[in-house]
């Protein structure tokens, strides 16, 4: 098994409830530091997935080792440790914290992983900040007096703040017009190179799909969804054909 790799799933069995399975995952491994763009219909697990992936799900069988770790073999309380120092989650809904300000909100992140916040956060703190285009006053604000543009950029500073090597992020472009998707895939892509981490990004449009190195179908690599796919009309026709660009 190949422990170096970002994540690596191997034989994965996930069912919300036993007469219910949703995922049978064989294979499935992301090399550090690539870009990974997932598709697949509505329903099909993808969230599901993401959940495995940041050991907030635990599957019923299988292995899912992130950064070498095997997260669903770790304590309830290691893996949230785990979670908070290494894997940023940036979700369609944001989860920010609506009545604390934008600081608190990053500081909360940063408390999680039991270092001592944020002097040494200073630097990179500004960093994000411009890259993402939000000006230092804003960490004043309130997140609910924020715009979803914002929000969405906010989010994004907080999955980041502790440089986790992992960057998971969840359909996040759908509130969002095509010049601020646009605007924020570059951003997305900027933070990506400016901070080496793997990048695992979920959507249903597959106009996104531009500058990732790898288009991943969970049909292509879950048995169940295979099986969806081949007894329903799925439209898949529309869709281009799986692209791979750089490693696995
Ligand atoms: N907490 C839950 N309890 C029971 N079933 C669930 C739960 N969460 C999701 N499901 C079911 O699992 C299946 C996969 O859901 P999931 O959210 O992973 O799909 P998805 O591909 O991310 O969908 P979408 O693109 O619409 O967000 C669906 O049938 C869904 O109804």
């Amino acid at each position: 098994m190949d422990k170096l790799a970002a994540i690596n799933i191997q034989n994965c069995h996930f069912a919300y409830a036993p007469d219910k399975p949703i995922l049978q995952i064989p294979s499935f491994v992301i090399a550090p530091g690539t870009t990974v763009f997932l598709r697949g219909p509505s329903g099909s697990g993808k969230s599901t997935l993401l959940q495995l992936c940041t050991g907030m799900l635990l599957p019923q069988s299988g292995q899912i080792h992130v950064l070498g770790e095997s997260i669903s073999t770790l304590s309830a309380s290691a893996r949230d440790r785990f979670r908070a120092a290494n894997i940023g989650v940036v979700l369609q809904q944001f989860n920010l914290i609506d009545y604390l300000s934008v600081y608190d909100n990053i500081k909360l992140a940063q408390h999680f992983t039991h270092q001592d916040p944020p002097t040494q956060h200073t630097a990179y703190l500004d960093e994000l900040l411009q890259a993402l285009r939000l000006s230092p006053e804003i960490q004043q604000q309130k997140a609910n007096a924020l715009s979803v543009g914002q929000q969405q950029r906010v989010a994004i500073l907080r999955a980041l703040i502790n440089r986790p090597k992992l960057l998971i992020v969840d359909e996040p472009t759908s509130a969002l017009d095509e010049a601020a998707k646009t605007s924020f895939m570059e951003t997305l892509f900027t933070l990506q190179r400016m901070t080496c981490c793997t990048l695992l990004f979920v959507s249903h449009d597959m106009r996104l799909t531009k500058g990732f190195d790898r288009v991943v179908d969970l049909a292509d690599i879950d048995d169940i969804s295979t099986a969806a796919v081949s007894t329903a009309d799925t439209g898949l026709n529309e869709w281009p054909n799986t692209s791979i660009k750089g490693v696995q």
